[in-house]
């Protein structure tokens, strides 16, 4: 009998799987391996949010091994001890794993190797799994990435995604003791509007997005930013943990067609993007994509003041309020709140990236830290200075002010747009702080921070 382990990490699906469907083609009995690393944690990737949605993820690919005859043995510890006993304990030939891109992964995948050569079992990296597109699939003249989104969105709708990998229908597990799943339940500190994860429920939220009008895939290019209107995918977090593939997306929303399905295509074309650029430079997780000599305030009342949605300006309030109760957040508020922490208050981008990673279910290194860095005008964007003026932003993403009231409750009889701007008597007697910071004020004082004439 020979054995090969797949090794599970921002893959957690059986559906358009390459990664298991090779290692169920390469061997008669396949180890479908989750390691609980505790390395995870001390590389700041853990957060209550994620364990919460990786706990639903994992009891759904173990149904979906189940349904076809296995089931998925988990383990803790070290991940490359792990698997390295794994191996000893079933003689397994292969381990298969899908490419990361971040630093970890990296690491993860040159220790792998290294300690299952002498145990005669080769370590095989997929690549397409995580991404439509792999990192590298497309390069430009003389450079191993793009630095600009739209040079690389041509080559990137030319170059064609792969084509759909159908799910094995059995596959055998050989006899080797797991320990039990890890519990939603068990997980302490989990925002209470978080939504539910794993591959049944992220196949069943694709159905939905592409079939329903009015609030998905054929409105995305007329609502995607319409902050009440909540008319994205809300995919996110399943593309995160892999339990649904970009690929299949792609090829999915290319398929339905239209204005709306090419605007949606487009967004997982910026994913790819920005797992291209950390791929390339994984030192951009922390460090200036492209330094600005930026000597930032870090003013830590006002950052806290962010943190808590008590800055005084509804809608970046909104924005906090919604990340906090949902675990996630409107692009739109991710920008707004982003660019008012990073280009109104001048606080260092990390500071923000640190606290939505804290709290977004569908986190990452490549689409947080690079975002964050484009707000910033330290990362890929072309126009680095610009400012968007979060009032200008509410008025016409919010116009009815319907989202603000939704997530400040405070201010729920406040009507219409009148709510983005209270009055001062108004804001005292419902309890309602004063802005923080000047808005022109703080314009200037970043352009001056820049070096712009103002
Ligand atoms: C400061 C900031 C931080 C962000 N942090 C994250 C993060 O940690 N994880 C994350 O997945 N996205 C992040 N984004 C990108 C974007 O906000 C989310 O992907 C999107 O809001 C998720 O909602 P959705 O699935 O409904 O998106 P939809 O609008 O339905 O888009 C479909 C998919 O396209 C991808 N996508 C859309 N916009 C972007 C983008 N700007 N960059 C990269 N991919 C995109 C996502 O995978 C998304 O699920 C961040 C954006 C900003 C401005």
């Amino acid at each position: 009998m020979s054995v090969s382990v797949m090794l599970f990490t921002s893959d957690l699906r059986v559906h358009d799987q390459p990664a298991l469907a090779a290692a169920v083609r390469e061997a008669d009995e396949v180890v479908p391996l989750f390691v609980r690393d505790p390395g995870i944690h001390r590389a700041g990737f853990d957060a209550p949010n994620r364990r919460a949605f990786l706990a639903d993820c994992l009891a759904s690919l173990d149904d979906g091994l189940r349904g076809r005859g296995g089931r998925l043995v988990v383990r803790s510890g070290d991940v490359v001890a792990a698997v390295g006993r794994i191996v000893t304990e079933t003689g397994a030939r292969s381990v298969h794993l899908a490419a990361g891109v971040s630093g970890y992964a990296a690491g993860r995948e040159k220790a792998l190797e290294a300690a299952l050569a002498p145990l005669g079992c080769v370590l095989r990296v997929h690549d397409g799994v995580v991404t439509a597109l792999p990192p590298g699939g497309v390069t430009p003249a003389n450079r191993d990435h793009f630095a600009v989104f739209t040079p690389y969105f041509r080559r990137w709708a030319a170059a064609g995604i792969r084509p759909v990998v159908t799910a094995p229908r059995r596959i055998a597990v050989p006899d080797v003791p797991g320990e039990p799943l890890p519990a939603r339940a068990e997980v302490t500190g989990v925002s209470p509007g978080l939504a539910t994860g794993g591959e049944e429920e992220g196949r069943r939220r694709v159905k939905s997005w592409l079939a329903r009008t009015g609030s998905g895939v054929d409105a995305y290019e007329e609502r995607h930013d319409d902050l009440a209107g909540d008319a994205t995918s809300r995919l996110s977090p399943h593309l995160h943990f892999g339990s649904l593939s970009a690929a299949e997306l792609v090829r999915r929303a290319g398929d339905r067609g239209g204005a709306g399905a090419e605007a949606f295509v487009r967004q997982l074309a910026w994913r790819d993007f920005h797992h291209q650029v950390l791929a390339a430079r994984p030192d951009a997780a922390r460090a200036d994509y492209r330094t600005r000599g930026d000597r930032w305030r870090d003013d830590e009342k006002e950052i806290t003041a962010w943190r808590e949605g008590r800055t005084g300006c509804p809608v970046v309030d909104a924005g906090m309020r919604q990340l906090r109760h949902e675990g996630w957040m409107h692009n739109r508020a991710r920008l707004l709140t982003a660019s008012y922490l990073a280009k109104t208050l001048y606080a260092d981008w990390r500071t923000g990236a640190a606290h939505f990673l804290s709290l977004l279910v569908d986190g990452d290194l490549a689409n947080n830290q690079l975002n964050w860095q484009w707000v910033a005008g330290t990362g890929t964007d072309t126009r680095p200075n610009r400012i968007l003026n979060p009032l200008a932003q509410a008025r016409r993403f919010d116009p009815d002010g319907s989202y603000v009231r939704r997530w400040v409750p405070e201010l729920a009889s406040v009507p219409g747009p009148a709510v983005h701007d209270p009055a001062p008597e108004d804001r005292a007697r419902l309890g309602y702080p004063a802005p923080l910071v000047d808005l022109g004020e703080a314009r200037d004082r970043f352009s001056r921070a820049r070096g712009l004439d103002t």
